[in-house]
């Protein structure tokens, strides 16, 4: 079954127009959400969760119409938004135990529900504190912990590294590839940072002022622009000019000569090359181009 699917859905404002006849669906698994600023994954979240009414098109999350079924969706999904939105005078836990009990769990359940995804994220001792007094990443992780604590099937996580430095990042990206596969909740991830999502994401879905520019597993992200980088001690022009003959593209980089891999024949042709040429083969390194080099392109083509 789908987690979400969209077909033609659009939301104009007044000046601009934030989703636009975006047709895109996810399946279970961590899905990465990439964007530049004002790309419109926010303004997406809104109305996957039945927040927002669409100005066209539809849009249903698992199985469940945006329009007319939010308030089902919202009992499956959690959210985790992307600003500030705590109280600062009560602790941790406190909000946490009232939102489980918001939805739906007696006290005792509440609690022990609450005191097991403040655990889960990382909150210690200090979610007895009041929220006012933490750390960006300590206020992420409770911003985390309420959208698990109704143990959803699905969570949208709002740009959940904003604001992080460098270790926050990398602990946050390693909390939400956990929940995608230890606790198997269905993840939707936004980022402006592609790299980030490379690293955590099954799939990833990119859109560009509002409009879907790809929507693959990530490896076919990087497959098609495989390359192997080739270093020999000398006679690298030689071997170029040869691969060049065979077909490949080849690209010069210092000493390192980069070649686009067409398929398994690449390898063989560097190495009979190199053979036939009498060069000596230094290194012959697998790269894979990042998926924001792909982003690049792809926007350049649009
Ligand atoms: N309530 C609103 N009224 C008018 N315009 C809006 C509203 N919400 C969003 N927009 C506009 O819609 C566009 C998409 O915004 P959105 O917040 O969805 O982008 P985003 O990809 O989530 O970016 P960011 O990460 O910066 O939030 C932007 O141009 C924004 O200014």
């Amino acid at each position: 079954m789908h987690i979400l699917a969209t077909e033609g859905l659009t939301k104009r404002f007044p000046t601009v127009t934030a989703v636009d006849q975006l047709t895109v669906t996810v399946g279970p698994g961590v899905t990465g959400l990439v964007g530049a600023n004002g790309a419109g994954k926010s303004t997406l979240i809104k109305i996957l969760l039945g927040l927002l009414p669409p100005s066209g098109g539809t849009a249903r999350v698992l199985d469940l119409d945006v329009t007319s079924q939010g308030a089902g969706i919202r009992r499956l999904v959690g959210y985790m938004p992307e600003h500030e939105c705590l109280p600062p005078d009560v602790s941790a836990t406190e909000l946490v135990v009232h939102l489980a009990q918001m939805s739906g769990l007696p006290r005792t359940a509440a609690r022990e529900r609450a005191a097991d995804v403040l655990r889960h994220v990382g909150l210690a001792e200090e979610r007895y504190r009041p929220i006012g007094g933490y750390s960006t990443g300590m206020k992420q992780r409770v911003k985390l912990a309420q959208a698990l604590v109704h143990d959803p099937k699905v969570v949208f996580l709002d740009e959940p590294t904003n604001g992080l430095d460098p270790r926050g990042r990398d602990e946050m990206l390693a909390l939400v590839r956990r929940i995608g596969t230890e606790f198997g909740i269905s993840v939707v991830v936004t980022s402006h940072l592609l790299g980030e999502l490379e690293r955590i994401c099954d799939h990833v879905v990119v859109i560009d002022a509002g409009r879907l520019l790809r929507s693959s597993a990530i490896g076919e992200f990087t497959q098609s622009t495989q390359t192997v980088t080739v270093e020999v001690d000398e006679g690298m022009e030689a071997l170029a000019a040869r691969l060049s003959e065979t077909g490949h593209t080849v690209s010069p980089q210092g000493r390192l000569l980069v070649v686009q891999v067409r398929g398994p024949e690449t390898y063989d042709a560097v190495r009979d090359a190199a053979a036939d040429l009498d060069l000596c083969l230094i290194r012959l390194e697998q790269g894979r181009h990042r998926i924001e080099d792909v982003f690049r392109e792809e926007v350049a083509h649009v």
